[in-house]
């Protein structure tokens, strides 16, 4: 059984009122999917549809049983009153995690660069850092499934390619992780199989050939997988 599977028939953020319909996929184990699309496509509010915090949701959304999973946000979110290490601190106390999970942290602390800066309060980081410390947040607990809208925003080329090895680490954990990007060059060379979101609904889904064939991207290119919605203006 795949770890989630998503079979929407209609979501949106007022009763009545769809944002996306028939968005159906699947999220396996050891699988890295990509999901992609222009700007206002749905695949937020996707994602806040698996993270149920959508008030209309017709349809499913079934987690493999037991199954953990952790979400990335577009934005970082932090609580003002707590450093960043009593975050860490906050979330093991939470889930019950040993003090394995806080070794973890520490050691993806310090790839990230971040190990001087732990007992400091998160509103006082770049926007990279803060990105960075997020990324460490979700991974620390070992979820079964990563959902991350948008990892690359502010992370500097040598961030970016860690991220990358430990999407890859994850991975070879069995992992399954649901990644959103306008990245999409980054996204074709990483990515195990694709989700086109296009005016809220599923335009193709699946490994790499199989999108490109179904968008009739004769190029090759995933980016011509996405077409702009024309907006009318001249
Ligand atoms: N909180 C909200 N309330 C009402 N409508 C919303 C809300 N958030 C998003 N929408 C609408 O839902 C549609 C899909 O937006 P969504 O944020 O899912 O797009 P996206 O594919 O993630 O875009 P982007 O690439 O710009 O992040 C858009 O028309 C948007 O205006």
């Amino acid at each position: 059984m795949a770890l989630l599977t998503v079979d929407i028939e209609q979501a949106g953020y007022k009763p009545q009122d769809a944002v996306i319909s028939q968005v159906a996929f699947k999220l396996e184990r050891s699988c890295l999917t990509g999901m992609i699309g222009a700007n206002g496509a749905g695949k937020s509010t996707t994602i806040k549809a698996i993270l149920q915090e959508l008030p209309f949701v017709e349809g499913n959304v079934i987690k493999k049983e037991g199954t953990t999973y952790s979400y990335i946000p577009e934005r970082p979110i932090f609580y003002d009153e707590l450093t960043l290490w009593e975050h860490f601190e906050f979330v093991a106390a939470v889930e019950q995690l040993g003090e394995e999970h806080l070794t973890y942290a520490k050691s993806l602390l310090k790839k990230f660069r971040l190990a001087e800066r732990v007992h400091e309060f998160p509103a006082t980081f770049s926007k990279g850092m803060q990105q960075k410390g997020m990324i460490a947040l979700a991974m620390f607990t070992n979820p079964d499934l990563l959902i991350i809208d948008e990892p690359f925003m502010g992370l500097d080329p040598g961030s970016t390619k860690l991220l990358l090895d430990m999407l890859e680490e994850e991975k070879e954990k069995g992992t399954g992780i649901l990644m959103c990007t306008h990245i999409l060059d980054t996204a074709q060379r990483v990515c195990d199989s694709f989700v086109v979101i296009e005016q809220g609904t599923v335009k193709a889904c699946g490994k790499l050939t199989e999108v490109l064939t179904k968008c009739g991207a004769e190029d090759g290119s995933l980016y011509s997988c996405i077409t702009v919605a024309d907006d009318g203006n001249e």
